[in-house]
């Protein structure tokens, strides 16, 4: 950590303004090296032209000087906001290298932050998933995480496994024959009711972990239903070949939406049939595939057929699917509004009738499943995983049997608590979760 770091923090490409983030012992002489003047006052911008060593002028720009502690890594930062485009980010770089600095790694901004103790794990990675968040309620969990709400929630849970730690070792210290019952009796108690506290949270059906990574939709249905059609209708553009041939589909086709604020990731698949040949067999292998981890199914039938439902599409059909009855423009029957006891709507991918009805209605499912409710929820596996070792480990608290044992499932749960936040560190945990950040964050 010796090292002075600099990055350009706003994005590479053409821009008006690049922001630079300098990081280390060694930024106050860069900037003083850069300006030849004093440094400015703390956390001010001031305008100041940079030079490099030669005296040729790099850019004329803004300054701001961060001295240690109060900096978002804890170090002596400075920041400098200069144009953007790459002639001057060639002439910054080479002078910030010529002053010894070097190029930061992904990550490593926040890395110094979580070292020196100005940030946890679980801000860490809020901080990423913002950048990352594409739509609102993306955003509103990254926010949220970043307040620390999940620390919270953690630190809360280790400081209850403390306190029924601490009570144990007192009932150590009792000889056998003194130790108050209650005492026992209490520590059973307390680490009940928190593995009950574990068990809750980890009931959620991973709606925080599936927000962050998308809701996966999977269209489903008979070859010529017009799946296609209705993804492009939905993704408002021509993402999938259309044709009036049936099987014109062969392999899954992902677009991204954003559906009233839910990420989702809606698949198109090859139309479902007792298939003819390899590549067939193969697209419908890989459309039941898709259908088995998909979030929220579109059983997808042809109106026009009605009241004969194709079989295959009939079989998919479970609690998390939706039907819809497509090219009602050609329905000759009345359509039924619900198929296999699931709800059914009536749309036609080609005239867009009934669109916005199919619309609302998956953002209907979505709120009620994967709404964010007053809980912090558990947004990435690895949080998972450490929550279900804790609830584990609590699960083999028993004072009654040996109280030393007792105390080490106690201790074993709080470690695992502690992974989560960054308390307990691994250099393995660090190096998965600072490597998926951006340059300069
Ligand atoms: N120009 C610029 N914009 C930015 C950042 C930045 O570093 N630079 N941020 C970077 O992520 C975000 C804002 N977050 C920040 C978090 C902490 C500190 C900071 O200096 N913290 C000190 C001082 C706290 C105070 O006095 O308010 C500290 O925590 O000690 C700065 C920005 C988004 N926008
Ligand atoms: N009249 C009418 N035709 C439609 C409608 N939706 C799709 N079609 C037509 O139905 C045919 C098949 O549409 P696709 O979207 O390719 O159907 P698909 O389900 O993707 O078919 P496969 O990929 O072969 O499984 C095309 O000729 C579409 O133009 C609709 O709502 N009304
Ligand atoms: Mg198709």
């Amino acid at each position: 950590m010796a090292d002075t770091i600099y990055a350009l923090a706003s994005g590479t490409g053409r821009a008006g303004i690049a922001v630079w983030r300098l990081s280390g012992q060694g930024s106050a002489d860069a900037l003083l090296a850069l300006t030849g003047r004093p440094l400015p006052p703390p956390r001010r911008a001031v305008r100041a032209v940079l030079t490099d060593r030669d005296g040729e002028p790099i850019d004329d720009g803004l300054a701001l000087w961060f001295p240690a502690p109060a900096s978002f890594t804890g170090e002596d930062v400075v920041e400098l906001h200069l144009h953007g485009g790459r002639a001057v980010a060639q002439g910054l770089g080479r002078a910030l290298s010529g002053l010894g600095l070097r190029p930061a790694e992904p990550g490593e901004f926040s890395r110094r932050a979580f070292a020196n103790g100005k940030i946890d794990l679980t801000h860490a990675e809020a901080i990423a998933d913002l950048v990352a968040a594409e739509t609102a309620a993306q955003r509103r969990q990254a926010l949220r995480q970043m307040d620390g709400a999940l620390a919270a929630l953690i630190e809360e849970w280790r400081r209850r496994l403390v306190s029924i730690l601490a009570r144990l070792e007192a009932a150590i210290d009792f000889a056998e024959e003194d130790l108050p019952p209650s005492l026992i009796t209490l520590t059973q108690t307390e680490a009940a009711a928190l593995a009950a506290d574990l068990a809750a949270h980890l009931a959620d059906d991973r709606r925080g972990e599936i927000l962050r990574d998308g809701l996966h939709i999977t269209l489903l249905g008979a070859p010529n239903a017009g799946k296609s059609s209705l993804l492009n209708r939905l993704a408002g553009r021509e993402a999938a070949i259309v044709s009036a041939e049936a099987g014109t589909t062969r392999d899954v086709i992902e677009v991204h939406l954003d559906l009233g604020g839910w990420p989702a990731i809606l698949a198109d698949t090859a139309g479902l049939r007792e298939a003819e040949g390899q590549i067939e067999a193969e697209g419908v292998r890989r459309a039941l595939a898709r259908a088995g981890m998909a979030d929220l199914k579109l059983a997808v039938f042809d109106a026009a057929l009605v009241p004969v439902l194709d079989e295959a599409t009939r079989e998919v059909i479970d609690d998390s699917t939706l039907v819809v009855l497509n090219k009602r423009d050609l329905a000759a029957a009345p359509l039924p509004d619900r198929v296999a006891g699931r709800p059914a709507v009536a749309v036609s991918a080609k005239t867009g009738d009934g669109l916005d009805q199919l619309v609302g209605w998956i953002e209907g499912e979505l709120q009620q499943r994967f709404a964010v409710g007053s809980a912090p929820v558990l947004t990435r596996a690895r949080h998972r995983a450490a929550a279900e070792a804790a609830f584990v480990a609590l699960s083999g608290f028993d004072p009654s049997v040996d109280l030393g044992l007792a105390a080490e499932s106690l201790r074993a749960a709080a470690t695992a608590l502690g992974r989560i936040t960054g308390r307990v560190e691994t250099d393995e945990v660090l190096g998965a979760i600072f490597a998926e950040f951006c340059i300069g964050k």
